[in-house]
C-alpha cells in the first residue's frame, strides 16, 4: 500500500509571471493567494495556502512536484523506501518547508530527473476561496489533480513510482499505433486515490525543460470549463487540444499552452475509481469525441534533439 494520498502541490518557475497570472487568474478562475516571494504567483484552489506556486526564474521549468502523505510517520516510511533503493534523499530545511507551505518535506529526484517533494502538514488559509468562474475545484481526497511527466528512462521511472513509491497502475495507451518493428511505447497512468490518475509517464526521446507535459485541474461545473475555454480564446492563449471526453477517466477537458511550453488541462466530470473491482486496462483511443491536437506545437521534450530551444 502506498503512503501517498494525492498530488499536493506543484511549484514551477517562469520568465513571464504576468502572463501566467492572466492565464490562471484571468482566464481559468484560480483564486490568487499570497506567499513568501512578493514576486511569486500563488494560486489557490481550496483551503490550502497555494496548490500551484509560480515563481520568477530565468527559464521555464518545474521546481517541485509535491506528493502528500498523512503524517510524519508516513513521511519517514517513504524516506526509508526511497533511500533504500539508492536515491539520495534530503529533508527540506524549516525555512524551505515554510516556503513550500508545509510542516515537513523531503526532496529527491525521480529517475527522469524531476524534482520530487513528499510532505505532510499543509498550511491552510481559512479565508474564502474567491474563484473567478463561480466554480469549485475538485480536490480533497482526490488531491489537486494530475501531472504528466516526460521521461527518457521510461522503464526505470515506472518502476520507481510503482515499486518504490507504491503508485497503482491505472492502465495505459500505446503511442504511435500498432506498427511493425518499432518497439511498443506506452503512456502509463498511475493513481493513489479515487482519481483515475494522479500521475502519467510519457516516454520522451530526450531531456528538455520544462520537465512537465501537463497539469490537470478539475472543476465541478461544465459551464466553468466552457467559460474558461471562451476566456483563453479571447485572451489569445494557444489551445493545444480542443474540448473532448477522455476514454479512461471520462474527463471532459481542454488543454491550453501555458507560457513556458507546457499545457494546463482544465476538466470536469472525472470518474471515481472503485479499487475493489478496478483492473488496469489499455485504451485504444484517448477520447470518445473531441481532443483534436492537430493545431498544437509539440513540446520541446518530444522534438528531436537540437531542433531549436
Ligand atoms: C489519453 C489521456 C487520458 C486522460 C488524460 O488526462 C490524458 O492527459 C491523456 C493523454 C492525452 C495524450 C495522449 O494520450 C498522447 C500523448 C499526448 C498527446 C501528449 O503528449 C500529452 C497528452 C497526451
Ligand atoms: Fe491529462
Amino acid at each position: 500500500m502506498t503512503q501517498i494520498r494525492g498530488l499536493g502541490y506543484l511549484r514551477v518557475q517562469t520568465r513571464d509571471i504576468a502572463r501566467w497570472r492572466e492565464l490562471t487568474v484571468g482566464a481559468l478562475g484560480f483564486a490568487e493567494g499570497s506567499g513568501p516571494d512578493p514576486d511569486g504567483l500563488y494560486l489557490r484552489m481550496d483551503e490550502r495556502r497555494a496548490r500551484l506556486a509560480v515563481l520568477p526564474g530565468d527559464t521555464d521549468r518545474v521546481r517541485a512536484v509535491g506528493w502528500e502523505v498523512r503524517d510524519q510517520f508516513a513521511l519517514a516510511a517513504v524516506a526509508r523506501d526511497v533511500e533504500s533503493c539508492g536515491t539520495p534523499v534530503k529533508a527540506l530545511t524549516r525555512e524551505e518547508a515554510d516556503e513550500a507551505g508545509v510542516e515537513e518535506a523531503i526532496t529527491f529526484d525521480d529517475p527522469a530527473g524531476v524534482p520530487v517533494e513528499v510532505f505532510f502538514g499543509p498550511i491552510l488559509d481559512h479565508s474564502p476561496v474567491l474563484t473567478g468562474l463561480g466554480q469549485d475545484f475538485v480536490t480533497g481526497a482526490q488531491g489537486m489533480g494530475h501531472v504528466v511527466l516526460p521521461t527518457i528512462r521510461m522503464e526505470e521511472t515506472v518502476t520507481f513510482y510503482t515499486e518504490v513509491l507504491g503508485f497503482l497502475p491505472r492502465g495505459a495507451i500505446r503511442l504511435g499505433g500498432r506498427d511493425a518493428d518499432a518497439p511498443v511505447r506506452r503512456v502509463r497512468f498511475m493513481g493513489v486515490n479515487q482519481r483515475h490518475h494522479s500521475l502519467a509517464l510519457c516516454p520522451a526521446p530526450h531531456d528538455a525543460e520544462p520537465g512537465l507535459v501537463h497539469l490537470m485541474v478539475e472543476v465541478d461545473s461544465l459551464d466553468a470549463v466552457g467559460r474558461a475555454l471562451d476566456n483563453v480564446a479571447r485572451q489569445g492563449f494557444p489551445l493545444s487540444s480542443t474540448l473532448g471526453r477522455h476514454t479512461n477517466d471520462q474527463m471532459v477537458s481542454f488543454y491550453v499552452r501555458a507560457p513556458g511550453g507546457w499545457d494546463l488541462e482544465y476538466g470536469t466530470e472525472g470518474m471515481l475509481v472503485d479499487e475493489s473491482s478496478y483492473t488496469a486496462e489499455e485504451i485504444t483511443a484517448d477520447s470518445y469525441w473531441g481532443h483534436d491536437w492537430s493545431g498544437s506545437e509539440p513540446l520541446a521534450a518530444f522534438l528531436p534533439p537540437g531542433s531549436g530551444r
